[in-house]
Parts: C-alpha cells; sequence; structure tokens
C-alpha cells in the first residue's frame, strides 16, 4: 500500500470526514478555526545551582485546529521549553497552558496520561527501544494504554504502512537508516490516534533529501488526517518548507508570529532577518536584502540556480530550453576542471502570483524578488 493511499484508508477508518472534504486540505483551516492549544500570560523559570533561568517569559499564543505551526529561535530561545509544556513534561511556572479546551496544569493521574495520548511526540534522535523490533516499538505506547492484542497487531501493521515500513516490522532499530528510524518513530507517535503531534527537532540528524522526505510524510499526515502539527526547529528551510504558521522566540520571548508568507516576507523583529539571512546567502548583495521565501503575493521573479556542472559543456540552446528565453542572467560561474565543466547560472525567470514554474531537475528556486522590489 502507497503512504497515500494509507493514509486515506485510516482517514475513513479513524474519524468522520471533515465537512468540507471535497479535496480540501486541513490548510484551509481559517483564523477561526477552534483552537488546539492556547498559552495565556505563560512563564518558566528554571531553578539551577547557579540560579534562576528565565526560559519563557509573557507567552501569549493561540494554535488553531489543523495547522501546521513552527518554532524558530537561537540556541536557548525557549524552543523545547514552550514545546515540553503542551504535554507537561515541563510545568508553567506562571499562566496557563490550555490543550483541547483543558488546562494542562490542573491535570494529574488518568488526566494526565489521557493528555499524553491525545499529544504525540518525535525526538531528534528518535528514542526508540534498541532491543525491541519495528513493530515492538510501534506497539509500546499501546500496550501502555491498555489495548487489546489483536487490536495493537492490527493498529500497528496500519502505521507500518502509513509510514512505508511494512517490510521492516521484525527488524530492529540498529539496522535502520535515520530516515526509517524517524519514520518508527512518527508511526508511534500516531499509533494512540492523537490530536496533537509535537516535533522536537524532527529533522536535524537527518540529511537534506531524508529531511525533505520525512516533511513530506508529516505534511501528508496533517492534509489527510487534520493533526495538529506542532514543530520546533533552527532551520529557516523547514518552516519554509511545511509550515502555515510561524513563531519566532528570541531570549525566551515572542518576537514575531503569523502566517510563514507574511513572516517571511516582510520581516518585522531583528531576529527574524538575522535567522532568515543563511537562507540567501549564496545571493549576491544587492538581491539579499530583497530575496523573499514564498512567491510574492503580485507577481515578480523567481531566482533560479541552473547547475551546468558534468562532462559535456552545455550549448546556449539547451540553457534557454531549461530557463526559458525571457530568462535574465543575473551571474554565472564557469570553469572546466579536470575535462568537466563546473559551475552554475543564476537567473531571474517572471512569476505570475500561484502559477507554478516547471523547471528541469538541475535548477532549483532559491527565493523570490517582488515585481515592485
Ligand atoms: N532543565 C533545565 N534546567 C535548567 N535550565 C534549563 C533547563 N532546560 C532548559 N534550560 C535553560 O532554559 C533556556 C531555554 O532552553 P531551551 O532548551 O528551551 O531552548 P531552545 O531554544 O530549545 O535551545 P536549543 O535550540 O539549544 O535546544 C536555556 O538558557 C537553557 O539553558
Amino acid at each position: 500500500m502507497t503512504e497515500a493511499v494509507a493514509l486515506a484508508a485510516w482517514r475513513d477508518r479513524d474519524r468522520a470526514p471533515p465537512e468540507n472534504d471535497g479535496g480540501a486540505d486541513a490548510r484551509g483551516a481559517t483564523a477561526d478555526a477552534p483552537v488546539a492549544i492556547q498559552f495565556r500570560g505563560v512563564a518558566k523559570t528554571y531553578v539551577s545551582p547557579k540560579g534562576e533561568i528565565g526560559a519563557l517569559k509573557n507567552i501569549d499564543l493561540a494554535i488553531p485546529e489543523g495547522r501546521v505551526f513552527g518554532v524558530i529561535g537561537r540556541s536557548g530561545a525557549g524552543k523545547s521549553s514552550l514545546l515540553r509544556l503542551v504535554n507537561r513534561l515541563e510545568s508553567a511556572t506562571s499562566g496557563t497552558v490550555i490543550v483541547g479546551g483543558r488546562d494542562v496544569g490542573t491535570l494529574d493521574g488518568e488526566a494526565l496520561i489521557g493528555l499524553r495520548r491525545r499529544v504525540g511526540m518525535i525526538f531528534q534522535h528518535f528514542n526508540l527501544l534498541a532491543s525491541k523490533t519495528v513493530a515492538e516499538n510501534v506497539a509500546l505506547p499501546l500496550k501502555v494504554a491498555g489495548w487489546r492484542r489483536a487490536e495493537i497487531d492490527a493498529r500497528v501493521a496500519e502505521m507500518l504502512d502509513l509510514v512505508g515500513l511494512a517490510d521492516k516490522r521484525d527488524a530492529y532499530p540498529g539496522r535502520l537508516s535515520g530516515g526509517q528510524k524517524q519514520r518508527v518513530g512518527i508511526a508511534r507517535a500516531l499509533a494512540g490516534r492523537p490530536d496533537v503531534l509535537l516535533c522536537d527537532e524532527a529533522t536535524s540528524a537527518l540529511d537534506p533529501e531524508t529531511t525533505q522526505s520525512i516533511l513530506a510524510l508529516l505534511r501528508d499526515v496533517n492534509r489527510a488526517l487534520g493533526i495538529t502539527i506542532l514543530l520546533i526547529t533552527h532551520e529557516m528551510s523547514v518552516i519554509r518548507d511545511i509550515c502555515d504558521d510561524v513563531l519566532v522566540l528570541e531570549k525566551g520571548e515572542i518576537a514575531e508570529t503569523g502566517p510563514v508568507w507574511r513572516v517571511f516576507g516582510a520581516p518585522r523583529h531583528p531576529a527574524t532577518r538575522a535567522l532568515l539571512a543563511p537562507l540567501y546567502r549564496e545571493l549576491p548583495e544587492d538581491l539579499a536584502g530583497r530575496v523573499l521565501p514564498t512567491p510574492p503575493r503580485h507577481g515578480g521573479e523567481a531566482l533560479v540556480e541552473l547547475s551546468l556542472t558534468g562532462e559535456r559543456a552545455q550549448d546556449l540552446g539547451a540553457i534557454t530550453a531549461s530557463l526559458g528565453a525571457s530568462a535574465r542572467i543575473l551571474t554565472a560561474t564557469l570553469d572546466r576542471i579536470g575535462g568537466r565543466t563546473q559551475g552554475s547560472v543564476l537567473a531571474a525567470l517572471a512569476v505570475k502570483s500561484g502559477a507554478r514554474l516547471d523547471l528541469p531537475a538541475n535548477a532549483r528556486v532559491i527565493g523570490y524578488v517582488a515585481a515592485d522590489g
């Protein structure tokens, strides 16, 4: 079974289809959608031998249901602390954290266990049990929750189909790649049918290609099932590639928050601008200051890098065919090393808002410049 088919089957079995389920996905959620997670005047202070550390201050935030909500910030900004307040791995020092309508600070015993069932979590280093097989790892939370044997077996098989690892059910984690381990982590986190998935630097230990495949799986899970995803990362590209909304944390406080297109398109806070800078490091200075990570609303130009590395030097006709005759060449670096052409061309291609660019495999979009930019 493919992931897409498995996701569709799971949605149909587990949940009533949403009212507007005519191909619409969870991203259609509007700002007045029900709130999945709310922070009201939250502060978190740790007490250490060296004194008090204010990890979070004045956090007021509402995360609507069905969104992919990203939190970014420098090291020590408070991202992990914020995430861990949601499933009460940490408790707020003051203020209120509300998940699914309940103040998590008031929960104990069965109610706290219930919260942790509604909130799944995946980790940077996967946190799998090395002595248990893939299937046993996925089954673990269901066993703890008291599911019956037959139900567990069926659910584990379903989850492994979902993440594309049905053939690895009896393997041990030590024999899996990083990407496969994270897929097991996702299967385990989703097995108990949570409403919220917390992702703690879930792709930071993975190579870029594997990162993309895990992000695509998370996006599919969000779209097909409407699960709210709250993720923390230090990589702006992860936010750009998967999130609907972003919160920028700086020294424990909210620097800015909003839809990704707005925050990345017009960053207001110096912390956001500093975090965005690496995305555009390779661009000439005059462009780097104006570049946007998402297509401008009213059209503009895409900045496209065409790699020309290969044994044969490409003729101009091939370059024109790749980029289109109206592409403007901005920069080019080309060399001939060891009988091979080495280099790339940076070009600007006009884009209309909402239109897709049809590019060959050796081209990638680095960013966009608004028509009036
Ligand atoms: N258990 C703890 N005890 C004491 N101080 C802590 C504890 N956990 C975090 N801190 C401190 O709280 C602040 C925020 O830490 P937190 O881990 O939430 O930030 P972060 O943005 O997730 O950082 P990173 O990206 O480096 O993981 C830091 O100064 C950190 O040293």
